[in-house]
C-alpha cells in the first residue's frame, strides 16, 4: 500500500463552534509530511495538536492556506471521493469512539470496515469476519486475553490500548494518533509506543502522534513539531530540541512538561468522543 505525503502552506484553521473574535486554532501553519514519516506533535494544552492531527486525517477542513494530500486538496474532491481518502487515512482520537456493549473483536475489527462493502460491514457487526487477524492486533498491544470481554467491562487504559490495534487493522497509509498515552503507566506506554512505530514501519505508514509525554516524544520521533497558540514554534530534529526551546515552548504551562495533572494510568473512562470523520 502506498503512503501519502501532506502539504500544508499557510493554513488556519477555525473552528465553526469557535466564539467569534477568538484566533482561530491553528495560525498560518506551513509543514511538509513526506510519505512513510514518523513525527510528534508536542505544545501545551489548547496548542492547536488535536486539530491539526483532524486536518490532516481529513476531519476537519482549512479556513484559510492551501491544505494537500497526496498532491490533490481534498476538500475540492468529490464527496465520495473524500470518503475514499478518509478511508486512507486512520485518526485515533485520545478517547476511542468504542460503543460499549460491543465485544472487543467486532470494536477492533470495525477498523476494516473503510474496506469492507456494505453488507460485509453490515454481516461483522454479527459475525466477526478475521477473529485471528483481531487477536494478533490485541495481542501485540498484551490484550490478547480481552478479544471477547465487553468494552464497557475494560479499564480506561485497555480502552485505549484496543483503540490503539484498531490502527494495525485499519486499511490506512497515514496514522493520525492523538495522545495515545495519556491513560498509560510508563511501562504501557513505552510498550504501545514501540507498537506502533513498529506497525507504521512494516507497512510504511505515515505516523503523526501528538504526544504530552515530551520524554517519548524525543526517544522515539525522529522529527519534532512543537506548536504553541496555534502556530509553530519548531519544527527540528529531536536532537535539536533543547531544554532551552522546550522551556520557551512550555513557559507558563511547565507542570505539563514535568507531566504533572496527566490522568492517572487506567484512569475512569470519560465519555467516548463521536467521531464525524467517516
Ligand atoms: N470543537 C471546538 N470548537 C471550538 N473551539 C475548539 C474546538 N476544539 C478545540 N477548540 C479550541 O481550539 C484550540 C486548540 O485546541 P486543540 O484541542 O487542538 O489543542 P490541543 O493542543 O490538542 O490541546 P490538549 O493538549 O489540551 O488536548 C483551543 O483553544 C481550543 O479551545
Amino acid at each position: 500500500m502506498r503512503a501519502v505525503n501532506f502539504d500544508l502552506d499557510h493554513v488556519s484553521v477555525r473552528h465553526r463552534t469557535a466564539r467569534p473574535g477568538l484566533p482561530p486554532a491553528l495560525q498560518g501553519l506551513s509543514l511538509r509530511i513526506a510519505a512513510g514519516e514518523r513525527l510528534a506533535v508536542i505544545g501545551p494544552s489548547g496548542a492547536g495538536k488535536t486539530t491539526l492531527l483532524h486536518l490532516l486525517a481529513c476531519a476537519q477542513p482549512p479556513s484559510a492556506g492551501r491544505f494537500g494530500v497526496g498532491g490533490s486538496a481534498p476538500w475540492s474532491l468529490p464527496r465520495r471521493e473524500l470518503q475514499r481518502l478518509r478511508g486512507r487515512l486512520f485518526l485515533a482520537p485520545q478517547v476511542p469512539p468504542l460503543p460499549p456493549r460491543q465485544r472487543v473483536v467486532t470494536a477492533v475489527l470495525a477498523a476494516r470496515l473503510p474496506a469492507l462493502g456494505l453488507w460485509a460491514s453490515v454481516r461483522s457487526l454479527f459475525y466477526p469476519h478475521d477473529i485471528p487477524a483481531a487477536f494478533d492486533a490485541l495481542d501485540r498491544f498484551d490484550l490478547g486475553e480481552k478479544l471477547f470481554e465487553r468494552v464497557d467491562r475494560l479499564s480506561g487504559g485497555e480502552r485505549q490500548r484496543v483503540g490503539l490495534a484498531r490502527a494495525l487493522l485499519a486499511p490506512a497509509q497515514a496514522w493520525f494518533v492523538d495522545e495515545p498515552l495519556s491513560a498509560l503507566d510508563p511501562t504501557r506506554s513505552r510498550q504501545a509506543v514501540t507498537t506502533l512505530i513498529a506497525g507504521a514501519q512494516e507497512r510504511g505508514a505515515t505516523l503523526v502522534a501528538s504526544l504530552h509525554q515530551v520524554d517519548v516524544a524525543l526517544e522515539h520521533f525522529p522529527r519534532i513539531v512543537g506548536l504553541r497558540d496555534g502556530q509553530l514554534a519548531f519544527d527540528l530534529p529531536a536532537a535539536e530540541v533543547t531544554r532551552e526551546r522546550l522551556a520557551r515552548l512550555y513557559d507558563r504551562f511547565e507542570h505539563e512538561l514535568r507531566g504533572e495533572g496527566a490522568a492517572a494510568p487506567d484512569a475512569p473512562v470519560v465519555q467516548p468522543v463521536v467521531m464525524h470523520c467517516r
